[in-house]
């Protein structure tokens, strides 16, 4: 039967057996399994006889070259550079990446070995990451923010042959480890000057023409035999729930998700993006690399430091006006804090305020949203860039359900996603046609979601079927078994419930839970979103319980960035001094408030416990002691990962000492809930 442009003799199977026995023309390996652990394995590939799944399979490299012919002389990225934006069309874009491929090979880059790449975002991230890949090598993101331990365990995992980094400063942290990588053959830097010439050191421009003998003809061999089934590019998890995983995903996973991702939510061709979150997460790699690359979008870099700094994330989005942007919902949150603000500063007294929901009404404020004017809400979406920005998407963590309203309040939805490393991309996806607050949307057509051993609410685990599953973990067969079953649905960790139109809720993460000594599962991430929301001036809080007699929080407050070092600072932001001056507190400082128990502050926050343990499912659920850290988390801090996820392990051990104070001192000087004679009984019982 035909498939596509392949004639496949199966018939009547879920999934067709491309991978076997097929002729080489299909650009695919013979595959047994659904997961492999080898760098240089082949995957059975799940294209299907009919509908969304039987799309041909093609490789990076074929989707590249067609963008190419379709978007040739149109704007693929943009840099920033003394002052003026660069551009680099589709048809050079493509030239570098062969430019960048044949400088790999001359540098002895051997096959399904990784390229590291270690920097923030930049048009020579793209380069060297694609290069990479159609050279025959494993393109792999190093976070600017690893420290050095960190960037040797990925460069040694990926047995990496070169290692891209951006300046002095990453390039520092490699040659410290330079002589344990034994693998390493090359370091190429992509920005500032070299400080000093070593062997095997190259600048960009020097690397960019190092192939440049290479014959066409052996990088198109090499090209050619490049399979669909096998690695296309390795992802490590950010080790929010353990120690980083390389996640292995196929060619194939990652150009169909991307074909299917872009029919189904309502991109457009030729979309203005904004490059931000860090490009070793996948999320960022999605947005930014592949779902630009089939619809010929066209990437802005914002400037290194707009994770860190609002202000410069604000300045590129009004200087570009993207008309599509991903969040995650730190970023969401952190955009609602400044049109809050920018609110209450507005001295208009005809602000049209929705009593009920204390949010703006939506018929009323939606054409000062559009950007005509800073109207009655004292701003306008032109004021932070947005104007022109259709789709909004928002993912990564759970969204707090108060900055969905403010938006839907707006008249702004947030368009909500859900996907993780080992599913290529988005599995779901909200439109806006078809919206529900609070669900990442329906399933992208051909993917598959199962929701495993529900409860009578229907929440379960979980699990994604489908051509975007990955392809395992290198070099991690137990790991790999465990996050598969037999049929080769992904199991995700993730627990949610299914509508009965499809919406996909999530519900909670059981590699979160907190399982506490008394054996009750707690979730943390609701009781922390739930004091969060009644108490304002809350920036982060984290719930400690696992393995421990009662429930206990980690609290830190609004605060702005250090302008020096660009680390959470200790000045108060200027909506939490309000709030402060509300309660009758002078402080301004974070120290301030913790160093004299600042009696207002810490009023505030127990009656906002209060109020939260009040609404606990069970004595279990309340929380007992917190307490106020002095510092704000951070992702150069070490405890947020890329999409601003707590990494409760790294957050547990630096703060250990404070955690062991909830559990050893029975009054302890920090905030204390009253405990219920139930949990007093339990404690009792469980002393026996
Ligand atoms: N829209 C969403 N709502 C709630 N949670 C989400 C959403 N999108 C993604 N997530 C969470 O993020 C996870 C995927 O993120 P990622 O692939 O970075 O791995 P991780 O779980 O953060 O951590 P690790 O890197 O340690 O494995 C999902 O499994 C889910 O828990």
């Amino acid at each position: 039967m035909q498939v596509g442009l392949w004639t496949v003799a199966a018939r009547g199977k879920t999934h067709l057996d491309l991978g076997k026995d097929c002729p080489k023309e299909l650009n695919v390996a013979p595959a047994e399994n659904f997961w492999t652990t080898m760098r240089h394995g082949a995957v059975r590939l799940r294209v299907e006889e009919t509908g969304p799944a039987s799309e041909p399979p093609v490789t990076a490299h074929q989707r590249l070259w067609d963008s190419a012919q379709r978007f040739g002389n149109h704007p693929a990225m943009a840099v920033k550079r003394d002052g003026q934006w660069r551009t680099t069309t589709y048809l050079q874009y493509y030239q570098a990446c062969r430019a960048a491929a044949k400088s790999f090979l001359k540098l002895g880059l051997d096959r399904f070995h990784g390229v590291g790449i270690l920097g923030c975002n930049s048009p020579e991230w793209f380069i060297g990451h694609i290069g990479a890949i159609i050279a025959g090598g494993i393109p792999v993101g190093i976070y600017p923010t690893s420290s050095v331990d960190a960037c040797q365990y990925v460069a040694n995992n990926s047995e990496a042959n070169i290692l891209v980094v951006e300046d002095d400063y990453q390039l520092k942290k490699i040659l410290q480890v330079k002589d344990q990588l034994p693998h390493l053959r090359a370091i190429v830097q992509y920005n500032d000057d070299l400080k000093e010439k070593r062997p095997n050191l190259y600048t960009w421009v020097e690397f960019m023409q190092l192939g440049s003998e290479i014959p066409d003809s052996e990088l198109d061999d090499i090209i050619a035999s490049q399979k669909v089934n096998q690695c296309c590019t390795l992802i490590y998890t950010s080790g929010t729930t353990g120690a980083p995983k390389g996640t292995m995903l196929s060619h194939d996973g990652i150009t169909w998700l991307s074909k299917m991702f872009s029919r189904y939510s309502g991109l457009r061709e030729r979309e203005i993006h904004v490059s931000y979150l860090p490009l070793s997460h996948l999320a960022a790699q999605f947005f930014d690399i592949w779902l630009p690359m089939y619809l010929g979008g066209t990437i802005y870099f914002a400037n290194k430091d707009a994770l860190k700094s609002q202000e410069s994330l604000f300045d590129t989005l009004k200087e570009v006006r993207p008309t599509v942007f991903f969040g995650v919902p730190r970023t969401w949150e952190k955009i609602q804090g400044v049109l809050v603000e920018m609110e209450s500063k507005s001295s208009s007294m005809q602000r049209s305020i929705n009593p009920s929901a204390g949010y703006p009404s939506s018929a009323t404020n939606l054409k000062h949203m559009n950007g005509t004017g800073s109207g009655s809400l004292g701003f306008s979406m032109a004021d932070l860039g947005l104007d022109r920005c259709v789709l909004r998407y928002t993912g990564g963590a759970i969204t707090p359900k108060d900055t969905l309203e403010y938006f839907m309040g707006l008249n702004l939805p947030l368009i909500e996603i859900y996907g993780m490393s080992e599913s290529s991309g988005n599995h779901t996806v909200s439109l806006t046609r078809n919206y529900r607050i609070t669900s990442c949307g329906t399933t992208v057509p051909g993917c598959k979601t199962r929701i495993h051993m529900p409860d009578e609410d229907g929440n379960g685990e979980i699990c994604i079927g489908g051509r975007h599953v990955f392809m395992g973990y290198l070099n991690m067969v137990e790991k790999t078994k465990e996050a598969f079953n037999e049929e080769g649905w992904l199991h995700t960790g993730d627990i949610g419930k299914l509508d009965q139109d499809g919406f996909l809720y999530i519900t909670g993460r059981i590699k979160e839970l907190v399982i506490t000594s008394g054996g009750k599962n707690i979730a943390p991430i609701p009781i922390e979103n739930d004091l969060k929301k009644e108490v304002p001036i809350i920036s982060n809080a984290m719930l400690v319980g696992d393995k421990r007699k009662f429930l206990s929080m980690l609290i830190t407050l609004k605060c702005t960035t250090d302008q020096d070092t660009l680390m959470p600072g200790d000045n108060l932001t200027p909506d939490a001094i309000r709030f402060c001056q509300q309660l009758g507190s002078r402080a301004t400082r974070v120290s301030e408030v913790v160093k004299s128990k600042d009696p207002a502050i810490y009023k505030a926050i127990q009656e906002g416990m209060d109020r939260v343990n009040k609404r606990a499912v069970s004595n279990a659920h309340r929380v007992q002691k917190w307490t106020i850290l002095e510092r704000d988390f951070s992702v150069d801090g070490g405890e947020l990962g890329p999409t601003m996820k707590m990494k409760r392990s790294v957050i547990l051990k630096k703060y250990d000492k404070i955690i062991d104070e909830f559990y050893k001192v029975e009054n302890s000087l920090q905030g204390k809930t009253q405990r219920s004679l139930a949990e007093k009984n339990e404690d009792f019982k469980s002393k026996l």
